[in-house]
């Protein structure tokens, strides 16, 4: 898709207040400029926001998105209408345990935000991706793609945490794994070899650590997100990793911070140690270019851990199921993320039985156990406090536009 002509300009238009709640509206025009943008590649089909037409279907998007703000009282404030308000950039990751239902609730939000009149974006960072399953779409070419059947844009994006890691390896193989280490034994520098046995580099690249794919896929998609091309993308929604990989994934960064940091100012030692040395380096330009490579990995880090931390723009929402285990674990993980200082608000307990009149006996039992696991949320410390949202147990699969909206009319009030 190419985006050559387009930006975005906003407008506010204030309504009378209606009861206690202040009503504003922001409509959103995409509307031509003259200054070029550099064409985007989305799907390798050709787009432009100000022709906004649905590429697949032919139908046209609406021009003027609507996102409804709404100025609330404090104990409204976790709804989805204050998820929804306003047009700073917000960005939503939904995690927990693996098969609760992450993905479902991701993508019916991403549907629920573009419904509401946000250029929404949502990628799936999860190893097991099922993204492309929920869509019933094919989103696994590593490219934004728009998905169809929505009257507003809504892309989305599987990223190959695989091809990610590879990019580090050889970013760091080139700064300080093997190709420092065999020019430092060459040239005799045993102390410094023996500093860097410290950094565990050998370690890190041959066997990456849980949460390193999944924190590269975050930093690639922050850095695409962050071009002037991507502005008009207000909300973008993660389907991340189960438990385990988001826990690792947030120390990571500070792991990576370090161990880079050391390798840079290793190689810093080095170039000035002497003229014989930086005579080796006759190929300086390319190591340059390698160090310059490694130091916006490191920054890129930086940013994922900042993201998550961000309280003004960022929301992890814990998704689980009503059994004991999966609370507990979610409880846990709560705890860790209060610990990173990861804001979360909200509680999803998904796939929770529906009222029924006429409960067989294997459906009276699950109540029964539902109903225990949902009296411990009540009692538990760590979950108390959050907003609690109970999607039910459908009889349908999730799957496809529909579907989603379906569940996100369930689940996002
Ligand atoms: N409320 C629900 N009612 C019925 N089925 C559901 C519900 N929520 C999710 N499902 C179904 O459960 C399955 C797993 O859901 P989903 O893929 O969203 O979970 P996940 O947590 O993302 O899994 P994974 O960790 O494997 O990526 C899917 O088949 C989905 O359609």
């Amino acid at each position: 898709m190419a985006i050559s002509t387009v930006s975005a300009s906003l407008s506010v238009h204030r309504f009378p207040a209606k009861s206690s709640a202040a009503m504003a509206s922001f409509f959103f025009h995409i509307s031509k400029t003259k200054t070029p943008l550099t064409p985007l590649k989305i799907n390798r089909r050709s787009f432009s926001f100000a022709s906004v037409t649905n590429p697949t279907t032919g139908t046209p998007y609406i021009t003027r998105f609507q996102v409804r703000s709404v100025a609330a009282t404090a104990e409204a404030v976790a709804g989805f209408d204050e998820m929804s308000a306003g047009t700073q950039r917000k960005y939503y990751m939904l995690g927990g345990k693996g098969g609760v239902g992450k993905t479902s609730c991701a993508a019916s939000l991403a549907v629920k935000f573009a419904n509401h009149g946000h250029p929404t974006i949502v990628v799936s960072t999860d190893p097991a991706h099922s993204l492309s399953d929920s869509f019933a779409q094919d989103l696994t070419g590593g490219m934004l793609v728009p998905v169809d059947g929505l009257d507003s844009p809504l892309f989305a994006l599987e990223l190959n945490p695989e091809k990610a890691r590879e990019e580090f390896r050889s970013a760091s193989q080139k700064n300080g794994g093997t190709g420092v280490k065999d020019f430092m034994d060459s040239m005799g520098l045993g102390m410094l070899v023996d500093q860097l046995g410290e950094l565990k580099l050998g370690e890190l690249l041959d066997t990456p650590p849980p949460g390193l794919d999944e924190a590269l896929a975050i930093s690639k998609v922050m850095q695409f997100v962050e071009a002037p091309e991507y502005s008009m993308f207000t909300r973008i929604v993660f389907d991340t990793a189960p438990t385990g990989h988001t826990l690792r994934l947030l120390s990571l960064p500070d792991f990576l911070d370090a161990s880079i940091g050391k390798i840079l100012k290793l190689k810093q030692k080095l170039a000035s140690a002497t003229s014989a040395i930086k005579s080796v380096f006759g190929k300086e330009e390319k190591q340059e270019d390698a160090s310059d490579k490694l130091e916006k990995l490191r920054e890129r880090m930086k940013k994922v851990r900042d993201l998550f931390r961000d309280t003004d723009s960022t929301e992890f929402v814990i998704v689980t199921i009503p059994t004991v285990m999966a609370i507990s674990e979610s409880s846990r993980l709560h705890s860790s993320l209060k610990k990173e200082s990861v804001p979360v608000k909200r509680l999803i307990v998904n796939q929770v039985l529906p009222p029924s009149a006429s409960d067989c006996k294997f459906c009276a039992m699950k109540r029964k156990d539902q109903n225990r696991a949902l009296e411990m949320i009540g009692d538990d410390p760590e979950l108390s406090g959050l907003r609690l949202i109970k999607a039910p147990l459908v009889d349908v699969e999730i799957r496809g536009v529909p579907a989603l909206k379906f569940m996100g009319d369930m689940v996002w009030k």
